[in-house]
């Protein structure tokens, strides 16, 4: 867990959005957080925390979302940035995987050379509700020999069971703040 402090900060810079992008969707936006140097920096300082000096291969940062913290993890942690894609935007041979969301169905693809097997890779997104979009992350990775040493969100909806979720691919789920609810 945080720091309270830090969790504190955090949890101000996040706006929710009532009814959005459906009806009954309480949306938590970072946008906010993004907006707020010292907020944007204690986020990414505390989710790579736990790997600060250890030796990961890449980060595969979920797109949209999951580019903006993964390329400062990224940079962080030294590691090389890997873009998982909503269908149709990479330019390589990839390999595709559909998934559901809390509030729809989407495809996602990754290159099919962007890893190599054994590499260590950290799976890096705003938050995770379902669990549905990094499940699907996880399996491509997978899919293509990735050791996967952790998955790491600003925010979690504990009560939409995404950590167990992808916990139960033996992925270890890092997150920073939480939302009862959804
Ligand atoms: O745990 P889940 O129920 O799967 O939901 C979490 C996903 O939903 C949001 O992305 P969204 O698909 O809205 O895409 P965006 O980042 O492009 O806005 C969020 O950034 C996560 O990727
Ligand atoms: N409630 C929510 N707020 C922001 N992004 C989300 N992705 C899935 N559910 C979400």
């Amino acid at each position: 867990m945080t720091d309270q402090t830090v969790q504190d900060e955090l949890l101000a810079a996040i706006r929710t959005i009532k009814d959005y992008p459906k009806e009954g969707i309480l949306f938590r936006d970072i946008t906010t957080l993004l907006g707020n140097a010292r907020a944007f920096r204690r986020a990414v300082d505390a989710l790579v925390q736990p790997w600060a000096g250890s030796k990961v291969d890449q980060i595969a940062g979920i797109e949209a979302r999951g580019f903006i913290l993964g390329g400062a993890v990224a940079h962080q942690l030294s590691a090389g940035f890997v873009p998982i894609r909503k269908k149709g935007k990479l330019p390589h041979d990839t390999v595709r995987i559909a998934y559901s969301l809390e509030y729809g169905l989407d495809e996602m693809e990754m290159h099919k050379d962007a890893i190599k097997p054994g590499d260590k890779v950290i799976v890096v997104d705003d938050l995770i509700a379902t669990g549905g979009t990094a499940e699907a992350a996880c399996k491509l990775l997978k899919s293509m020999g990735a050791d996967i040493v952790a998955a790491c969100f600003i925010v979690d909806l504990p009560d939409l069971g995404g950590r167990r979720k992808i916990e139960g691919l033996d992925v270890p789920v890092r997150t920073l703040v939480e939302f009862p609810g959804h």
